[in-house]
């Protein structure tokens, strides 16, 4: 099939729901949606396991107050339930132990480290690593425990460690996402809704499509983009073809560095750069359901394991008071691994997996425990419409390669997604607010003039005093 229409949204998440939203809006209605699964909302993703529907990607509202993922929480009775990191109870291999005293540490000095990268920040100083900032505050993890302590402080919220982080884009996200919202700002809500968290995505997407809409094209991948200064030409895997006079891209990070989509003419140089520099980090929740809880009863557990930092370090327990519903019959505890760990997993079988799991179950709850009556876990790197689960700012890519990552080719091509969002990169909110972005964009092209594209050629130096004054970051940060 051959389709013309005046804009092509390439991706269903959330940032191409946002960019269809502001389309429509804006009085566009002459656009189209290409996504390659069955159902709309990217990685807001669940499914079911034991009884229950599980949240495979995002999880928690991340900033409150005027988040407009809060807003949208709100707005259609998302179940969650106050998110507490301290709610935790620490495991090493002598049984339990007692790590808040490493924690409330660790806490401290992150509240260092964050000052640091805004010191940074606004003196137009060079970043340094997690790593770096971590020991100039204080924080010299040397043992297993308080290297548990600092895993599942900074990788389970990073989904990378402290080496591969910049210093200055943690405070930049963490200032943004904890304080931009209003009053309210600070706080995690986790979402428990067996509709899904996908669902208020979905429902607002209704305001762009209506049933059965001709311009959303479900279970179509796209192969290649071709594009000039005069429009785009998307083809799909089932040989269509899509003629727009532009294109908003939302594919993740991951997918432009894997280069799963061919772009013709190839993308450019100084843009690629921007995109390998960048990480897209990967963080695996790995559920088991088991005939009946024999864990604590905390929201989190944390595993200090003796030989490797960070393996099977954090464990959720969706059978917390205030999670599910009491009289459920599901039993489930999941743990997280990132990085090298999840690549590993993700290689072995489910079978491999449930065992190391059940391994490090016994050596905190002793040889009685039960066999797991099921285990899932969605495998984000090696998924080619993914290849990650969100992205995470690296030490040693600047401002300005950031901005020739997310920069309009022609006019024509826009790109949004978490990723391209320098304040919330990695957060649902970053993919809202570049698609609609993009798409306003597009519309001051169709309707007035496009705006200018910001690019570098040439990045000579790290200078990030000089663009992040451009973008007026300094004239909110207190
Ligand atoms: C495990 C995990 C935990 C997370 N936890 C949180 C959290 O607690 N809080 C939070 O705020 N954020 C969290 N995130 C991040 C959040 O989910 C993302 O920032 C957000 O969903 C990204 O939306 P997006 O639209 O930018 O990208 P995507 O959701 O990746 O949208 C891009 C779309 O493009 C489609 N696509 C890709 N390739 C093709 C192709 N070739 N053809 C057609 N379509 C294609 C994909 O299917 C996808 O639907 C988490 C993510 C994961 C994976």
């Amino acid at each position: 099939k051959e389709y013309h229409t005046k804009v092509v949204i390439l991706g269903g998440g959330v940032s191409g729901i946002s960019a269809a939203l502001n389309l429509t809006a804006s009085g566009i209605s002459d656009f189209m949606m290409v996504e390659a699964r069955d159902i709309l909302g990217g990685r807001a993703q669940n499914a079911p396991f034991a009884d229950i529907n599980v949240e495979l990607g995002c999880n928690w509202v991340q900033g409150l107050g005027t988040n407009p993922i809060n807003q949208l929480a709100i707005k259609y009775n998302l179940s969650t339930t106050f998110s507490d990191s301290a709610d935790v109870v620490w495991y090493n291999e002598s049984g339990k132990y007692d790590g808040t005293a490493s924690y409330n540490k660790l806490d401290a000095d992150f509240t260092k480290v964050l000052e640091i990268g805004m010191e940074k920040l606004k003196s137009n100083l060079v970043d340094v690593s997690g790593r770096v900032s971590l020991d100039l505050a204080g924080w010299h993890a040397k043992t297993a425990e308080e290297e548990a302590a600092e895993y599942y402080y900074w990788d389970w919220e990073f989904g990378e460690d402290p080496e591969s982080s910049s210093t200055v884009y943690a405070a930049v996200n963490d200032y943004w996402t904890y304080n931009s919202f209003g009053p309210d700002s600070d706080g995690n809500n986790y979402v428990l809704d067996n509709r899904g968290f996908s669902r208020i995505f979905i429902e607002e997407s209704k305001k762009a499509f209506k049933k059965n809409d001709e311009r959303l094209l479900l279970g179509t991948t796209v192969t290649k983009i071709d594009y000039n200064n005069k429009g785009v030409t998307v083809h799909t895997k089932n040989g269509d073809t899509i003629h727009a006079e532009y294109a908003i891209s939302t594919f993740s990070v991951g997918v432009l560095q894997h280069q799963d989509v061919a772009w013709s003419p190839a993308l450019p140089d100084w843009k690629l750069e921007g995109i390998y520099g960048f990480h897209m980090a990967t963080y695996t929740k790995i559920f088991l359901n088991f005939p009946y809880q024999f864990w604590d009863d905390t929201q989190f557990v944390v595993w200090a394991d003796p030989d490797r930092r960070g393996y099977l370090n954090a464990w959720q327990n969706l059978n917390a008071p205030g999670y599910l519903p009491k009289n459920t019959t599901t039993n489930i505890f999941f743990a997280t691994v990132t990085q090298d760990l999840a690549y590993e997993m993700e290689a072995k079988t489910n079978e491999e997996v449930q065992a190391e799991l059940m391994a490090v179950l016994r050596k905190m709850y002793g040889e009685g425990i039960p066999e797991p009556t099921e285990i899932m876990f969605p495998r984000w790197h090696n998924n080619p419409l993914f290849r990650g689960s969100y992205s995470n700012w690296p030490i040693g890519e600047s401002d300005e390669h950031h901005a020739n990552m997310k920069a309009s080719l022609n006019n024509r091509v826009f790109f949004s997604g978490e990723a391209m969002s320098e304040e919330y990169y990695g957060f649902l909110q970053g993919a809202w607010f570049t698609g609609a972005k993009a798409a306003s964009d597009v519309v001051r092209c169709m309707k007035h003039k496009c705006p200018s594209a910001e690019y570098y050629p040439e990045i000579k130096n790290a200078d990030i005093k000089a663009s992040i004054v451009r973008r007026g970051f300094l004239d909110t940060v207190q």
